[in-house]
């Protein structure tokens, strides 16, 4: 990580290690092995309080934005209130940012992750009091107000205005519980007042003012009683939110059995292992760092990562990765990653950073709220204005009707579901195994129309072997193996393990040939005991001039099976032929079908393998595109085609030898990212396992996520709509609409929440040997 651009972060990252571990040493309760959260790519953080709603956002956009060069130099991470000033913006300094934001009535300091939860907690627990002193004083209001006048009185309330004056005393109850209501909502709406530029707040605060001013006491406590609550639960579902990305923190534990060589053992915090100390981890204990097994054999819960409920047997030499779950046996291990670098830490960072890449659904959202808000306004003063001038009107009486219209004007259940519902799909997928690295790449694999795929690894096991030795002419199988291992010897490409491997079984003396060279998607060549040898694909021999020495027969044959050619020969002419197989992996149908049903129209494999055995593992699995002996660069050529003729282009790879071609694609899913460091850093989603099925469930989270999106909006929409139309008829009252508010806001907050916890929202189940369900519910529930 170039952390060296990260002033901010990385100063503090290191600071908060060592207080980190001396807390630990003394209490020896530190949850925490990831010290910070880090900043998205790049850049400065402040921590804001009052940051809580895309309007926070417009505001600091305009205030901020101007003095650092732009709003585009800034970043927000609405659900844990954070602003990032990217490195690409003017220089300013913290005291001038702080300064900039104070005049909003917010406040800024620089990022701390401890801190702001602490904070956060605070900010919240504050809103609960003051909603609930608002809440009761209302109740008491309104209970005065039936011993006064009995039931039939109280109804008379809800009724609407204009009624005879309060009793003191309820006067007296309403007016506390206005008091209440907009104590904390009071700063923000001068600020707003002040800036002349309207906010949500403010509205809130001129209805509540307005109500009093016709002597509406009832409908100015109900407003300010319920808007608070409005607020609060807005914070509270924010929160519930960032507490399940924050739930798989608590997945790995904070301190390592370590081993010394001595023979004794001491635990000490994860943070503080360095890497090659020796771990040892008893049956049913989580592995705190990610390892190679040094000693013992056993079985691995990989679920928490991988989403997969399967033991996964491991023994000397294999990997494990923190936060997943030993079995039985006891195995001693080697850490190979410092704690803030573990395939679990990557993870939660990532799921933390994803909010600040916006999906297009929600800066649709931010957008409207911004004209939303402004336009209700305007009706309201028309309104207010229009019937009584025009129709001669009674003038109190629309007065009321357009501060009804202000409070509708309020836009926060809209608001507040989109990044509710994002962040609830970024953690359950990643509970999946699905690795989503931003919010927009939560709506894009829904609507993918193409997928491109590469063969081997993807729809292929990527295990090769050899199946059948053909020498040719006077040549044995002998002499031809050794002459291809020799040029395989320094080879990494899966043709050539799967050769050393069978040259190995075969029990031949490997002597590497000299000057190898590759030839990109043909083969290779070399030299040895003077002479000039190839080994390749046929096209290879035949650029050579030696396509006529391959038996047709045998090349029908080899190419008709789906299995790959590797000729082997000298300036002479070809020794023999080698036949590959790789099996396909066996869910490879059934998932392609699925795909197809979804609707995703096109699926193209990608390949430098040999057309014809390409076509046939294509007819095999029934995919509909075929592009085959492509060069890397040509691999990209064909998805940039792909995305000129299809609006949403997928491509699927490993990450590593496919990464230019993915970065081409919409989007680009790796596979297989648990054991890959770069699969996880290339690919726009990554699948933790090598699980291809993953790719339907993606497409269907994705959908299930825009569904409820859609909903949220749906309702929120509609219930404002009916309000503004009731309230030009003056049908609808101000207790009614912000009723409505906070009721659709828990509404879609409830909806957007599904998404955590739906049946649906977990992986498909998978093959491999099944979990006791103990062990599988421990490892999913832990931390909630
Ligand atoms: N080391 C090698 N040994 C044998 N054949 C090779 C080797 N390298 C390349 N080839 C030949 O060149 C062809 C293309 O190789 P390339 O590495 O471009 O694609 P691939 O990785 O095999 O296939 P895919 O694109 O599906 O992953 C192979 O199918 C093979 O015939
Ligand atoms: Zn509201």
């Amino acid at each position: 990580m170039p952390s060296d651009t990260h002033r901010h972060d990385h100063d503090h990252a290191e600071d908060a290690q060592t207080s980190g571990g001396s807390c630990c040493g003394s209490a020896g309760t530190c949850g925490d092995i990831v010290p910070t959260t880090p900043a998205p790519a790049g850049g400065r953080s402040f921590q804001v309080s009052g940051l809580d709603c895309a309007e926070e956002v417009a505001i600091l956009n305009k205030v901020v934005g101007p003095k650092i060069g732009g709003a585009e130099h800034l970043a927000f991470d609405v659900i844990n209130g954070r602003m990032t000033i990217l490195d690409s913006a003017k220089s300013v300094s913290d005291g001038e940012i702080a300064e900039l934001v104070a005049s909003t009535g917010m406040t800024a300091k620089p990022w701390d992750a401890e801190n702001a939860s602490v904070d956060q907690a605070a900010h919240l627990a504050r809103q609960r009091l003051f909603t609930a002193l608002s809440g009761g004083f209302w109740a008491a209001g309104f209970l005065w107000h039936i011993i006064e006048t009995g039931m039939g009185g109280a109804l008379g309330l809800f009724a609407g205005h204009g009624e005879a004056p309060m009793p003191l005393v309820e006067a007296g109850l309403f007016a506390v519980a206005i008091l209440f209501g907009v104590w904390l909502v009071a700063p923000k709406a001068w600020s707003s007042a002040r800036r002349l530029s309207p906010d949500m707040n403010l509205l809130m605060v001129v209805a509540v003012a307005g109500a009093i001013g016709l002597g509406e006491f009832f409908e100015a406590a109900t407003v300010a009683f319920f808007f608070s609550l409005s607020l609060f639960l807005e914070s509270w579902s924010v929160g519930r939110a960032r507490n399940a990305v924050s739930a798989l923190l608590d997945l790995a534990p904070p301190t390592a059995r370590i081993l010394y060589d001595d023979g004794s053992e001491a635990d000490v915090p994860a943070s503080a292992v360095a890497i090659n100390a020796r771990f040892v981890v008893r049956g049913g204990d989580r592995i705190p760092l990610d390892g190679e097994v040094v000693d013992g054999a056993g079985a691995v819960d990989q679920a928490p990562i991988t989403g997969e409920s399967a033991l996964v047997p491991k023994e000397r030499g294999d990997d494990v990765y923190a936060g997943t779950i030993n079995g039985e046996g006891t195995l001693t291990v080697r850490a190979t990653k410092a704690a803030s670098d573990t395939v679990l830490a990557k993870i939660i960072r990532m799921v933390g950073d994803a909010h600040a890449r916006r999906a297009p659904v929600e800066q649709w959202v931010a957008k409207f709220a911004r004209i939303y808000t402004p336009i209700v306004m305007a009706l309201a003063i028309a309104i207010a204005l229009l019937p009584p001038l025009i129709f001669g009107g009674a003038w109190d009486y629309w007065f009321y009707n357009a501060l009804v219209l202000l409070v509708i004007a309020c836009p926060c259940a809209l608001v507040i579901s989109t990044p509710v519902s994002i962040v609830a799909a970024l953690t359950a997928s990643a509970r999946a195994g699905v690795l989503i690295k931003g919010g927009a790449y939560v709506e894009a694999p829904g609507k993918t129309t193409a997928l491109a795929m590469d063969k081997t690894g993807t729809i292929t096991m990527g295990e090769p072997e050899v199946a059948a030795v053909h020498p040719l002419g006077k040549a044995s199988a002998q002499d031809l193996m050794t002459l291809a291992a020799g040029l395989e010897a320094r080879s990494s490409h899966p043709l050539a393990r799967a050769i050393l491997a069978r040259a190995e079984a075969d029990g031949i003396n490997v002597s590497a040939a000299e000057d190898t060279r590759t030839v990109p998607g043909r083969g290779l060549e070399g030299r040895t005991d003077g002479r000039s040898i190839w080994l390749g694909s046929d096209r290879f021999a035949e650029e050579k001039g030696f396509g006529d020495a391959i038996p047709k027969d045998l090349r029908d044959r080899i190419e008709g099976a789906g299995s790959t050619l590797v000729a082997v020969g000298d300036d002479t002419g070809v020794t023999g032929i080698l036949e590959l197989r790789d099996r396909i992996r066996p869910d490879a149908k059934g998932i392609v079908a699925q795909l197809h049903a979804q609707g995703v129209k096109t699926i193209v494999m990608l390949t430098g393998d040999n057309e014809r055995t390409a076509r046939a593992v294509a007819a095999e699995v029934g995919i509909d595109e075929v592009r085959a002996e492509l060069l890397p660069e040509d691999k990209v050529t064909a998805i940039e085609e792909l995305v000129e003729t299809h609006d949403m282009v997928a491509m699927i790879g490993d990450g590593v030898n496919d990464a230019p071609a993915m970065a081409r694609a919409h989007y680009a899913i790796a596979m297989g990212a648990v054991g890959s460091d770069a699969a996880i850093e290339t690919a726009d989603i990554a699948l933790m396992t090598d699980d291809l099925g993953k790719v339907p469930w993606l497409i269907g989270h994705s959908r299930r996520t825009m569904s409820i999106i859609h909903q949220n909006i749906g309702i929120s929409l509609a219930t404002k709509g009916v309000f503004v139309v009731a309230t030009a008829f003056g049908l609808a009252s101000m207790w009614g609409a912000i009723a409505a508010d906070v009721g659709v806001s828990l509404l879609v907050v409830a909806n957007a929440l599904r998404l955590l916890n739906s049946q649906e929202a977990k992986a498909p189940p998978s093959g491999g040997e099944q979990v006791g369900e103990g062990l599988a519910k421990g490892a999913l529930a832990h931390g909630h």
